[in-house]
């Protein structure tokens, strides 16, 4: 028999639901990791909220598990690369939380603006200190909106019914969007200028990690209030608090904290500070959406095989999956490896099938390279949804096929024009079933794309390898594959490394300070 685990606390009608499709439920909340390392081989599914944290070390024990099942939106505590390895669909729930987190969002902000906690606190204590707490209006103030998806398009719905002006910055915000949505699109630091109350609707990747540190609260106004209802990790709390204790924020809004649960936290104490134990979905409506959802897709999953808001597989059919796995995996890393790259919105992408790959059937491979390059933006993006996505943000995509190969008897060219510029990358298949690299911004290099590659451009002088090879060495980061290319003898330059581990951001500074290196950036797949 099918048998499902909830190990967070979701609403009833998710275990109702399950056993009315004659699955077999346990409810287990509160879990120790080794305790459920220890019974996770018996399920075939996992339902999970944020306190249950899916890790490599967790999917290796689990033999018989097919798909993990998140209610809610955030999927930051699910190792995905790692269930993506082991064939365990993940999938969550996009939207059935998102107002409910809005208005959370806005109260907070209402809260800090108005200090209530701490006047409720006061006045619950018969201390009656009218005069203590004097707030700030919303009214005509200007809310800056860092990620404009789902909540923070609500959010800046609901601000402009309290008559504030609303800026956004979004990487993937177009101008239509912005205009549909009534808000003024910006780059960060007009937005960091501009706003008195500043809150953040983005997932936590590897470019929204630490945004909000000293260097951007010096560039926002004196006695900018932030509201932060989305991750923990996006906000570096020692340096706001600094800010904090300097007076130049007057105030922040929390529910989410670096660590959790947050038992003790140096913002904590702190009366300009307003927290809440990240209760951004917790509303009855909420919970019963996103449990339901879950429920539904993933027994749909497993006793059908329907896949629904997956997040790291895309829909094909029986018979064309065998030929097209291979494709799906050198589609998806091609789309990864521009989405990562890319720092300026998206306008278009051009996806070109040349030779044995053009006779199959795209679609899902159209599918996978969007998902791939969506990914490093939003947590939502899976094969299914990703065109909507797209299409959503304005991001025109074409498909070019052409049945003649050329160097290649098989390959993927994807070509991204962002605001500021265009790139290409393209890929074959090796041996059949081995998805390899072959150019990227027309310089030919070979490479296969691992978990950790180093990605430098620079110009072809010589010197360059031995001063990379000695800061690498220097850091104690293994090289295990070198893949070198150029345009012509002295001009573009481009090399992919393949790392043992990832390198941190201080090497990497050393590095992008070499004279001859223009960019380098630590890629994962
Ligand atoms: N506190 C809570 O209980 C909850 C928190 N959340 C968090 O809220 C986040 C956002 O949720 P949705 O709006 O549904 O996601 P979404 O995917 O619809 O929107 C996220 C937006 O952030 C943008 N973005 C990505 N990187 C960015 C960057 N560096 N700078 C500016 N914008 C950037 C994306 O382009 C996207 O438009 C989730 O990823 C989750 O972590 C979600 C639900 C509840
Ligand atoms: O949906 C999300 O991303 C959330 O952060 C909600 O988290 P929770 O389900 O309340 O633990």
């Amino acid at each position: 028999m099918v048998k499902v685990l909830i190990s967070d606390k979701l609403s009833p009608r998710a275990k109702e639901i399950f056993e009315e499709r004659g699955i077999e439920v346990d409810v287990n909340v509160g879990l120790e990791p080794a305790q459920l390392k220890e019974i996770i081989g018996q399920y075939d599914g996992l339902a999970i909220r944020s306190a249950t944290t899916v890790t490599a070390d967790l999917l290796e024990s689990a033999e018989n598990l097919k798909v993990v099942g998140r209610a809610g939106i955030g999927t930051d505590n699910v190792d995905k690369p790692a269930a993506t390895q082991r064939g365990v669909v993940v999938m969550n729930t996009p939207f059935g939380n998102s107002i409910t987190t809005a208005e959370h969002a806005v109260a907070m902000m209402m809260a800090v603006a108005r200090q209530i906690p701490q006047a409720n606190e006061s006045t619950h204590q018969g201390k009656w200190e009218k005069s203590r707490f004097m707030g700030v209006e919303l009214f005509n103030k200007t809310l800056g909106l860092i990620g404009s998806g789902n909540i923070g398009s609500i959010v800046a719905d609901r601000a402009q019914g309290l008559k504030m002006k609303v800026v956004a910055f979004d990487p993937f915000l177009s101008p239509e969007r912005a205009k549909e949505m009534g808000v003024k699109k910006v780059e960060m630091d007009e937005l960091l200028s501009l706003a008195d109350f500043i809150t953040i609707h983005t997932p936590l990747t590897d470019g929204t990690r630490n945004m909000i540190n000293k260097d951007t609260i010096a560039k926002m106004k004196d006695g900018v209030r932030i509201i932060n209802c989305a991750r923990g990790g996006i906000i570096n709390e020692a340096d706001l608090l600094e800010a904090l204790n300097a007076g130049k924020v007057a105030g922040a809004a929390l529910d989410v904290f670096e660590e959790e649960p947050a038992k003790s936290n140096p913002l904590f104490g702190n009366d300009k500070v307003v927290c809440t134990p990240h209760l951004g979905a917790a509303s009855t409506e909420a919970q019963e959406n996103v449990a339901i959802q879950v429920a539904e897709q993933m027994a749909d999953y497993l006793l059908t095989g329907a896949v629904t808001n997956a997040l790291n597989i895309p829909s094909v059919s029986a018979e064309d999956a065998p030929k097209l796995k291979p494709y799906m995996i050198l589609a998806e890393q091609l789309g990864s490896f521009a989405g990562q790259l890319t720092e300026s919105g998206i306008k278009g992408i051009r996806i070109e099938f040349e030779g044995q790959v053009a006779g199959l059937n795209t679609k899902p491979l159209v599918q996978a390279v969007l998902a791939g390059l969506l990914r490093p933006m939003t947590d939502c993006v899976n094969m299914v949804n990703a065109p909507v996505i797209a299409r959503e943000r304005s991001i025109d995509v074409a498909e070019v096929k052409n049945d003649r190969s050329s160097d290649y008897h098989t390959l993927i060219r994807l070509v991204v024009t962002t605001e500021r510029m265009e790139r290409s990358v393209s890929g074959t298949l090796f041996g059949g079933d081995k998805p390899r690299i072959v150019e990227i911004k027309g310089i030919g290099i070979e490479a296969e794309l691992t978990k950790h590659m180093l990605y430098t451009t620079n110009q072809d002088k010589p010197g360059l390898i031995g001063e990379l090879g000695t800061i690498l060495a220097k850091a104690g980061a293994n090289i295990a594959t070198f893949h070198l290319g150029r345009a012509e003898e002295g001009g573009d330059a481009l090399s992919l490394i393949q790392l043992d581990a990832p390198i941190d951001e201080a090497i990497l500074k050393e590095i992008r300070d070499l004279p001859l290196v223009s960019q380098s950036k630590l890629l994962h797949f």
